[in-house]
């Protein structure tokens, strides 16, 4: 059974139809990027995967007893707050220190413990909000533009990160982003989104077809060439645990 299997998504607000007849699934251990205008939906449909939102039409089906972590877009912190990393990880309930230390060390933050919330760096503050969206464990991890604000070679080593989560973690990771050459060398599949599922696959797939390029020209191919080149795992590597779930709505347009 999948992870999430979202059936006919329809999401209406302020008179609009925000969202209408979105269908994907999520299998175990996948990383899957949706891209898509501003505008176009994709925080409104993981409100509605988390259950933070009832749609007006269609289902999420969650897997039973499914964990999910989540890492918002941003989250203000007063900067006159005495407020430790370690303390932070203990918000808003009590962890070991042991299981705070272990999440950090997974998230790449594993220095930072002693170090004040108002002190980090972009990088270093997302890198610990992961940490504490790896406490529960999760099966699936969901970040929403959790790289907004960094550089792109901030925002590349964040993405490897993910990368490494998901292979020590085996979680599935679900991710909004507008970096789409760094993130989409990143995942195993992408969902473009624009009120509804213009085209999904593999990232070379959707990056040349022409729902996408429409919606995002075809400069993106290129950068995707080049990361790829650069990136330290092969591409083979990154496709190893291939998935067993039916690809034959790729490429599908919806309209
Ligand atoms: N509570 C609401 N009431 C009415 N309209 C809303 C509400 N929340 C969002 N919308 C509208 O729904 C549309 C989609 O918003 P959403 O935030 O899901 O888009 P997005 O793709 O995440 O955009 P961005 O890339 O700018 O973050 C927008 O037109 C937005 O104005």
């Amino acid at each position: 059974m999948s992870l999430i299997d979202v059936q006919n998504l329809t999401v209406r607000m302020g008179g609009n139809t925000i969202l209408s007849g979105v269908n994907f699934r999520m299998d175990q251990g996948e990383i899957v990027t949706i891209v898509g205008p501003n505008g176009s939906g994709k925080s409104t449909l993981l409100k509605a995967i988390v259950g933070a939102l009832r749609p007006n039409a269609g289902k999420v089906v969650r897997q039973s007893g499914l964990r999910i972590g989540y890492v918002p877009q941003k989250l203000h912190i007063d900067p006159t707050l005495p407020l430790t990393v370690g303390r932070f990880m203990n918000l808003p309930r009590h962890v070991s220190d042991a299981a705070a230390q272990d999440a950090l060390d997974e998230a790449g933050a594993g220095a930072l413990s002693d170090r004040q919330m108002a002190d980090l760096s972009g990088g270093q503050f997302q890198r610990v909000m992961l940490a504490r969206a790896l406490l529960s464990k999760p099966h699936l991890l969901i970040l929403d533009e959790a790289t907004q604000g960094l550089d792109q070679p901030g925002s590349a080593a964040f993405y490897r990160q993910i990368e490494q989560v998901r292979s020590d973690m085996g979680c599935a990771v679900l991710m909004v982003s507008h970096e789409l050459h760094v993130v989409m060398a990143a995942s195993d599949r992408v969902i473009c989104l624009n009120g509804h599922v213009c085209c999904q696959g593999a990232p070379e797939q959707v990056a040349s077809a022409p729902e996408y390029r429409a919606l995002f020209g075809s400069g993106t191919q290129g950068a995707l060439a080049l990361y790829r080149h650069e990136h330290t795992h092969s591409h083979d590597e990154a496709c190893a645990h291939d998935h067993a779930h039916d690809h034959s709505h790729d490429h599908e347009a919806a309209e």
